[in-house]
């Protein structure tokens, strides 16, 4: 059985899943696209291909192999998408939670049956249909979940708008001892620059009280704020509409200390260095073409 445990996203790693870019299938059909950022290399012709993106995943698979990290893959769904484990369920504490997906991802939870079964059934927990939730939204800290959420009325207009104020409070009803705390965050479906697809494509806290936050991903200056008055300014690295784009708050810790991150992040890597972490450089440029990076392609299942 494996005995889950994740309070926050920088404790020691001790068991994850990592997705997988393998039989990803063809370049979707413009119309296909669920995110802006694909739908951009989708028109512009350059979309990743499959046997770039399975080696940038190698290199990460080596990185925990490095630091003895158990690593579960997906099973392989032919032609299907599996690049994004993160989304597909999360852990918080001792349970295991599906998540709610977008429909067109919502077969990517079959492949993890294998790591299922060494799941104790009483801590697998679903969500009720109407409250969607996907794992980039959610981070558990301490006391604390973070969720990112939508609430504007056209909720249902946005593809990327992923997880809605229900989740929110059935999020908070399954942990009535943590504090939920949600964040509007601002949407497009057409412009990546101006989209914070997930939480964790705008703001992610790492080891010794710092964090990595965009403050235009917020839509309520009131909630950027608060997290920057929670991390303390000084412990807060901000990162342009660019560096979002680019997937710069979406890095991943292995531990307090030690984090992956692409090796491209030139500011950010040299922030990290200079503030004493050790930095594990990635190639990972193809994969943020889908709009998602390192965290997005990891769901931790035992953490310290
Ligand atoms: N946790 C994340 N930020 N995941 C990114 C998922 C990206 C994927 N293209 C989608 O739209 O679903």
């Amino acid at each position: 059985m494996i005995k889950l445990n994740v309070t926050n996203e920088f404790s020691r790693l001790r068991e994850v899943v990592l997705g997988t870019a393998k039989s990803n299938g063809p370049t979707p059909l413009l119309e296909d696209a669920y995110d802006p950022k694909s739908a951009e290399f989708i028109k512009a012709g350059t979309y990743p291909l499959e046997k770039d993106m399975i080696v940038e995943m190698e290199a990460v698979a080596a990185v925990f192999e490095k630091y003895d990290v158990k690593v579960y893959r997906p099973t392989i769904i032919e032609d299907y998408n599996q690049i994004f484990s993160r989304d597909i369920a999360f852990v918080i504490e001792d349970k295991f939670i599906k998540a709610n997906i977008l429909e067109d991802r919502s077969r990517e939870i079959d492949a993890l049956d294998a790591v299922m079964i060494h799941i104790d059934p009483a801590k697998i927990i679903e969500f009720p249909e109407a409250a969607h939730i996907e794992g980039g939204d959610v981070m558990p800290y301490g006391d604390y979940i973070f969720v990112g959420t939508y609430y504007g009325e056209d909720y249902s207009s946005f593809i990327t708008a992923r997880t809605n104020m229900k989740a929110v409070k059935y999020l908070q009803s399954l942990f009535p001892n943590k504090k939920v705390k949600s964040f509007n965050l601002r949407k497009s479906n057409t412009i990546a620059e101006d989209n914070a697809l997930h939480l964790d494509c705008c703001f992610q806290p790492i080891g010794h009280g710092r964090c990595i936050i965009h403050r235009e991903g917020f839509l309520i200056e009131e909630e950027y704020q608060w997290l920057v008055d929670f991390f303390g300014h000084e412990n807060c690295f901000h990162i342009t509409k660019k560096e979002m784009y680019n997937m710069n708050s979406n890095i991943f810790s292995i531990s307090e200390d030690v984090i992956i991150s692409e090796k491209n992040f030139k500011r950010l890597n040299t922030w990290l260095r200079e503030n004493g972490y050790v930095v594990e450089e990635v190639p990972y440029a193809e994969i943020s073409k889908q709009e998602g990076l390192l965290r997005c392609t990891t769901m931790p299942l035992v953490r310290d």
